[in-house]
């Protein structure tokens, strides 16, 4: 279905050898390693990587946490030769991080990840400085001696990890991530910011690379390693500063080339100010805003973005209304926005209400993914929205609009995950189950 290309002998690249259809499953694969977030090991197996309230912790060590004594049996194969480590260094207060479990297991399988690109020069001189003080630590921990040949072989191996990794999600994608991993040929995808796959881990810790629209035969297959709805600065200097290049795809030239127009503009409050341009769409003169104030609307959405997350019901609702003066609903900020506000109304139980922002919130995605991405609307992310507005018409008593949005999220969850492996779209099967014996006997 795909080939690798090798352009120059460095620049690895997937390539579709035939057309492949929105839907397919591109590659399916375990990892080599992968572990669980450092934040998140109080959550989630360290080998399943399923969540639970109720983990037990290696009492040698207490690292690593488990959901139960098959999992930690299962993961003692590799622990084994870490515990003892661990145990001391954590002794110290030294902090164990994801890249430094990983790169534990790395050097205990000596596994050289040829395959691997590093990035190695690249790195600026404090991260470089910061592999090697990592590298220095695990051999101290392992009592090992300090020679060349193993700095060499620990610091190339970090450098791999910071430019494969790929983060492990929850099917919901509720979380920022669960875990990360290093997963064999998913390493040669490069970067679009209108991508035409996305990874799903329907039966963790394996991952499925994904068609999320068609893909012509000779196109290359590519992933975003950001979340796409941000604004092209912060896409940019991210990639930039991790990845170490500038990203020049199709939507980053337009955006670059023509300006993002959703800052409302503050005079006539209708028309939409042009980045590049800070012209008016609507009174249409010139230099309507300044350069000072769009930069000012942009750090207060960024600020608003952040504080709903955390804030109260009517504060939430405060800073929204002020968010809507000040942009347009497809400004990239809405998204987070619209999901606290969402979040926080379900919170005061006011279920009606939520009803609405949700629908209104799947509109709002749908321009995103429609028109600004370029995507079909058959991605998970909807397939769970869709769920989540079926859940609440159901509970709103409202059983034939819940059957709708049940069957809606079925048809585009079922691309992607099993019932067997996700318990989330089990649910939902039986959940629709309810909702049509509700309707027959409401009905007949
Ligand atoms: C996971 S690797 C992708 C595969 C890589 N091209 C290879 O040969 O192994 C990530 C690295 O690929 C390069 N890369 C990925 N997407 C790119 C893009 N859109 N433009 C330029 N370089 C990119 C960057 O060097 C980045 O750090």
């Amino acid at each position: 279905m795909y080939q690798v290309e090798n352009l120059n002998n460095q620049y690895r690249r997937l390539v579709a050898k035939r057309k492949i259809k929105q839907g397919e499953i591109i590659i399916e694969k375990e990892p080599l390693f992968y572990s669980v977030l450092s934040n998140q090991r109080k959550n989630f197996c360290n080998y399943c990587l399923k969540a639970s309230s109720s983990l037990s912790r290696c009492t040698a060590c207490n690292v690593l946490h488990y959901c139960d004594k098959n999992c930690q049996v299962q993961d003692w194969k590799q622990h084994k030769l870490e515990c003892k480590a661990y145990k001391a260094i954590k002794a110290k207060n030294f902090n164990i991080t994801i890249d430094f479990h990983i790169l534990m297991r790395i050097y205990k399988t000596q596994n050289s990840l040829t395959n691997f690109l590093s990035n190695g020069d690249d790195f600026p001189i404090e991260k470089q400085q910061f592999f090697t003080e990592q590298a220095l630590m695990l051999l101290k921990s392992l009592e090992e001696e300090v020679i060349p040949e193993k700095m060499e072989f620990l610091i190339s191996a970090q450098a791999k990890f910071a430019t494969n990794a790929l983060t492990i999600q929850d099917s919901l994608f509720e979380t920022d991530g669960i875990g990360a991993g290093l997963y064999e040929e998913v390493n040669y995808m490069n970067h679009s910011c209108t991508p035409n796959v996305i990874c799903v881990f329907n039966k963790l810790p394996q991952v499925r690379v994904i068609a999320i629209r068609d893909i012509e035969q000779g196109e290359e297959i590519m992933n975003s390693y950001i979340d796409t709805k941000k604004d092209l600065d912060f896409r940019r200097r991210f990639l930039k500063q991790n990845y170490f290049f500038l990203c020049e795809c199709k939507r980053c030239i337009k955006e670059q080339n023509e300006g993002v127009s959703f800052v409302r503009c503050q005079k006539c409050m209708k028309g939409r100010i042009n980045s590049k341009t800070l012209n008016c769409s609507d009174c249409n003169t010139q230099g309507q805003m300044t350069e000072q104030e769009y930069q000012r609307i942009i750090t207060q959405m960024e600020e608003i973005q952040k504080q709903t997350s955390q804030s109260t019901y009517e504060k939430t609702i405060e800073l929204t209304e002020t968010a809507e003066k000040l942009c347009h609903l497809e400004a990239p900020y809405f998204n987070d926005i619209y999901n606290s506000r969402i979040l926080a109304t379900l919170g005061v139980q006011q279920y009606k209400k939520a009803n609405k922002y949700l629908k209104n919130f799947i509109e709002l995605s749908k321009h995103w993914y429609e028109e600004i991405i370029g995507n079909t609307l058959e991605m998970p992310f909807f397939g769970w929205k869709l769920n989540e507005l079926s859940k609440l018409n159901f509970h709103l008593d409202k059983c034939l609009e819940a059957e709708k949005y049940s069957e809606r999220a079925l048809k585009i969850l079922t691309q992607y995950y099993t019932k067997e492996s996700c318990p989330e779209l089990n649910e939902l099967f039986l959940r629709l189950n309810d909702i049509k014996s509700e309707i027959k006997m409401k009905y007949n």
